[in-house]
């Protein structure tokens, strides 16, 4: 049976994680849970949820923790230093509005969201720190800077491809990281995505536009997320990859950039800021 004994005692930032029996949500409990910077003081899941009411350790196949699995955010998130939600959209923006409201720092890695999503987070950040990223990883975001730099040293006769692939149960394309890295290119090349982003091929699509940003999304099995960007000349490629084995790589950013976020003021910020790489 496995141990989820909480390893941190004494007075440290309490971390609220949301989507407790999701893929990350659980990761995040066992990294949290063996912290000795970080308490785990909640655990969400939505309303109706198996888990509701039980014991999180119990409800993870292992020993008793002690950390009930909640459905009442507002009760629990007033309890938190930091939530951490890898959700849904509309979960999400909604934990923003209550986590804003316990003036706790919100580390969203929740992607797929829209314009009218992200202005809810905006007027949240007003409050208390929010910290956003499509991909918590260190070596993602070491990879925007070099896609960054890359696509500014070279010129439109170099076609940009941003190809993803992940899990079969991902529900978002392209995926956030996609989407950070054709955001790199553009303004790389001194310009905005939406201004530059092709839309998913098919049929009789005619030639591509000269400085378009592609896209491509494979879908299967198990994989836990690869990107690659392809920068394509005439007679060269250069190609760009980060390729993730184990979902621990997110967590782990996700609770740094959780502690980074204490002594920050209200405003959004990235994965970047909380590495040092702005
Ligand atoms: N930024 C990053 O580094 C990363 C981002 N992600 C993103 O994180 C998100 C989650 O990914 P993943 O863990 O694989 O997905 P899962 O589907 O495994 O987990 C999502 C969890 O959130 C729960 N949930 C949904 N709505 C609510 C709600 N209202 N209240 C509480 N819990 C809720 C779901 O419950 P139920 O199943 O019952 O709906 C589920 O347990 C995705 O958007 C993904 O793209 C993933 C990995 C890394
Ligand atoms: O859903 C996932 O699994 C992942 N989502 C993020 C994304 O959309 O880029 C990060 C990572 O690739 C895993």
């Amino acid at each position: 049976m496995s141990d989820f004994q909480q390893t941190a005692t004494g007075d440290l930032p309490g971390i609220v994680v949301t989507g407790a029996s999701g893929r990350m949500g659980q990761m995040l409990i066992r990294l949290i849970l063996d912290s000795d910077q970080a308490r785990l003081v909640g655990a969400l899941e939505r309303p109706g949820h198996a888990w509701i009411g039980r014991d999180l350790g119990e409800a993870m196949g292992g020993a008793a923790c002690g950390v009930p699995v909640s459905d009442d955010a507002v009760a629990v998130i007033a309890q938190a230093q930091a939530v951490i939600d890898f959700t849904a959209p509309a979960a999400t923006v909604a934990f923003a509005e209550l986590t804003a409201q316990a003036r706790a720092v919100h580390v969203i890695g929740t992607t797929g969201l829209e314009p009218a999503d992200l202005a809810r987070l905006a007027a949240a950040a007003r409050h208390a720190p929010i910290i956003r990223a499509g991909n918590m990883s260190l070596g993602v975001n070491l990879l925007v800077g070099l896609t960054r730099k890359v696509a500014a040293a070279l010129g439109e006769d170099w076609d940009i491809e941003v190809v993803e692939a992940h899990h079969r149960m991902k529900v978002d394309a392209p995926s956030g990281t996609a989407l950070m890295l054709g955001e790199a290119a553009a303004e790389g090349r001194g310009a905005q995505l939406a201004d530059l982003r092709t839309p998913a091929r098919e049929g009789i699509t005619g030639a591509r536009t000269a400085g378009s940003i592609g896209f491509s999304a494979i879908r299967g099995g198990d994989i836990v997320g690869e990107h690659d960007v392809i920068f394509a000349g005439t007679g060269e490629r250069l190609i760009l990859r980060h390729v993730a084995t184990d979902r621990a790589i997110f967590a782990r950013g996700a609770i740094r950039a959780a502690l980074w976020g204490q002594d920050k003021g209200p405003g959004e910020y990235d994965m970047a800021d909380v590495l040092g790489l702005s």
